[in-house]
C-alpha cells in the first residue's frame, strides 16, 4: 500500500510530511535527513540549512521522481548534493571573477589620471575615445547616407544608422538595470554623456566598435590593409576603455559580445530599400 508521502508528494511546503516506519506513522521533517545510514559529510551537507529545506520542498514531484527513478533512492543522494552544491559554487565562482576583474582593472588602468603610471599617453587613449563616441558616428552614417548617390550605399548607411540607433538604446537599457558603478579611479570627463553613462556595465565604446567593426568588414569592400586597421582599431578602442580606468576588463569584454550579437539582429532587421519605402509610404 503506497504511503501518504507517495500519494501526495509536493504538497506541505517546508511542513513536514508523514512517512511510515514499521507500520507507525510518525512525521519527518524536510530539514533533517531521512537516511540513517548516509555517511556523515552527507548528513551535515543535506542537514539543516532551512533554505536547502525549502528548495526541497518546492522541487516538483515529477523532478523529484525523476531524480530518485534514475539513480535509485540511495543513489540519488550525490545527484540532490550536486544540485544545491551547484548555487554556490557558482557564486563563489562568480565573485571570484569579480574579485579577480576588479583587480585586473585596477592594475591596467595606467592612463586614469595625468598622474598614472602611463598618464603621459591619457590625450592619446582620449582621441581613441572619440573614435568610439557615438556622436562622430552617428553624424557620420547621417552624412554619408545623405550623400550617397547609389541605392546600395544609402541601404547600408540607413542599416548602419538604424544599428547605431540600436546600440544606444539598447547599452542605455542595460545600464539602467544593472546599475554597475565606473571603477573608483576612473575621472569622468567624457563629453557628450547621458545619465546611464554614469554606470560602466557593458562599455557602450566596446558593442559599439564590435559592432561597427562587424558591420565595416562586412558591408564594405576593404582592402586586406583596411581590414586589419579596422580589427585593429576594435581593439584598441576596448582596450582603452581599461586603461583610460573608464570600465573593467568585464564590462569590455561583455561589450565586445553584445556588439557582436547586435550585428547579428541587425542583419535580421535588415531594411531593404522596398521595406523603407514602404515604411516611408505609410508615414506620409
Ligand atoms: C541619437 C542619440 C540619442 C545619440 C546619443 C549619442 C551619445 C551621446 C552616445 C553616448 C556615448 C557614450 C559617452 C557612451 C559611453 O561609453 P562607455 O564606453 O563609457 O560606456
Amino acid at each position: 500500500m503506497p504511503s501518504p508521502k507517495a500519494k501526495n508528494p509536493g504538497r506541505g511546503g517546508g511542513s513536514p510530511v508523514l512517512g511510515s516506519s514499521n507500520g507507525r506513522f510518525e512525521f519527518l521533517s524536510l530539514t533533517k535527513p531521512t537516511n540513517r545510514s548516509s555517511p556523515p559529510h552527507l548528513l551535515q551537507r543535506q542537514g539543516s540549512d532551512p533554505t536547502t529545506a525549502r528548495l526541497r520542498a518546492s522541487e516538483s514531484p515529477a523532478r523529484r521522481r525523476g531524480s530518485s527513478s534514475s539513480t535509485g533512492s540511495a543513489g540519488g543522494q550525490p545527484e540532490e548534493d550536486g544540485i544545491r552544491l551547484n548555487p554556490s559554487l557558482l557564486r563563489v565562482a562568480l565573485s571570484s571573477l569579480l574579485a579577480i576583474d576588479l583587480w585586473l582593472s585596477k592594475r591596467l588602468g595606467v592612463c586614469a589620471c595625468e598622474d598614472a603610471s602611463w598618464g603621459s599617453a591619457r590625450p592619446l587613449m582620449k582621441l581613441i575615445e572619440v573614435t568610439g563616441h557615438g556622436i562622430p558616428w552617428l553624424a557620420g552614417a547621417a552624412y554619408c547616407l545623405y550623400k550617397s548617390d547609389s541605392a546600395a550605399g544609402q541601404e547600408v548607411m540607413l542599416n548602419l544608422l538604424m544599428g547605431l540607433l540600436l546600440d544606444v538604446l539598447l547599452v542605455a537599457i542595460v545600464k539602467a538595470v544593472v546599475r554597475r558603478r565606473r571603477p573608483a579611479h576612473n575621472r569622468m570627463d567624457m563629453f557628450a554623456t547621458f545619465s546611464v553613462d554614469s554606470y560602466s556595465f557593458p562599455s557602450g565604446h566596446a558593442t559599439r566598435a564590435a559592432f561597427c567593426g562587424r558591420f565595416l568588414l562586412a558591408h564594405l569592400v576593404l582592402a586586406a590593409p583596411l581590414r586589419v586597421l579596422v580589427l585593429l582599431w576594435t581593439g584598441v578602442v576596448g582596450l582603452s576603455r581599461v586603461l583610460l580606468g573608464r570600465h573593467n576588463v568585464t564590462d569590455v569584454v561583455f561589450g565586445f559580445w553584445m556588439g557582436y550579437c547586435q550585428y547579428n539582429l541587425v542583419e535580421m532587421l535588415w531594411l531593404s530599400p522596398q521595406t523603407l519605402q514602404g515604411l516611408l509610404g505609410q508615414l506620409a
